[in-house]
């Protein structure tokens, strides 16, 4: 089973790396790889489990995170309606988001980062994905609420992205301006 121990931490050249393509059909080592992933949020999310490995609670895996360069990802969290929702995807993407975006209130950590990093960090508020199942089926989802930000969050880790990346260095806290606000650029010719 996946613990702590496997999971890489910030420093790691591999959590920098834009991960590969998986081949599809999904080979038997990727798609055990994408089982064991989402064993850890299980696990991750069983008090009696997470208390005798020191598992951090967790929602959402990158398949960077435990070193493998690949594009998978794995999240497991409730929805609105207080249902487990389990997504295992190989090369998810986003094909579509709204103008509106939207953040956690508490800003954001990760498993792979051992420190608290203050701020807003932007997501998009809804998004529309294509990936594939577990099994190579293609899938299309439009994700909102908490379930888009985790989405958002492990597909960053897919292109080497962190959380922290995307926090405003000047001010943390600055909220995101509403679509449709007017940005004013300065074209000046200097
Ligand atoms: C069961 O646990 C919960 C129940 C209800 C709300 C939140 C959680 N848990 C989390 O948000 N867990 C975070 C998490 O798994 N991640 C995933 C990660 O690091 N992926 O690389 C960080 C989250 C920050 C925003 C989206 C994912 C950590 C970094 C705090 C472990
Ligand atoms: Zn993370």
């Amino acid at each position: 089973m996946l613990t702590m121990d496997d999971i890489i931490r910030e420093g790691h050249p591999t959590l920098r790396k834009t991960a590969e393509p998986v081949d599809l059909p999904p080979s038997q080592e990727d798609q055990n790889t994408l089982n064991d992933m989402m064993q850890f949020l299980v696990h991750s999310q069983d008090p009696e489990t997470a208390e005798k490995y020191s598992l951090r609670p967790g929602v959402g895996l990158a398949a960077p995170q435990i070193n493998v360069s690949k594009r998978m990802l794995v999240m497991r969290t409730t929805d609105q309606n207080d249902e487990i929702i389990e997504y295992a995807f190989f090369n998810p993407k986003i094909i579509s988001h709204s103008a509106e975006t939207t953040y956690l209130d508490s800003g954001e950590g990760c498993l792979s980062v051992d420190r608290n990093v203050e701020g807003i960090v932007p997501r998009y508020a809804r998004i529309k994905i294509e990936a594939y199942d577990a099994d190579g089926n293609k899938v299309v989802k439009r994700l909102r609420g908490f379930l888009s930000i985790v989405f958002q969050h492990e597909l960053d880790h897919l292109n080497g992205i962190m959380f922290y990346d995307r926090i405003e260095g000047d001010d943390p806290y600055k909220k995101p301006l509403p679509p449709g606000e007017i940005i004013k650029v300065n074209n000046d010719d200097g």
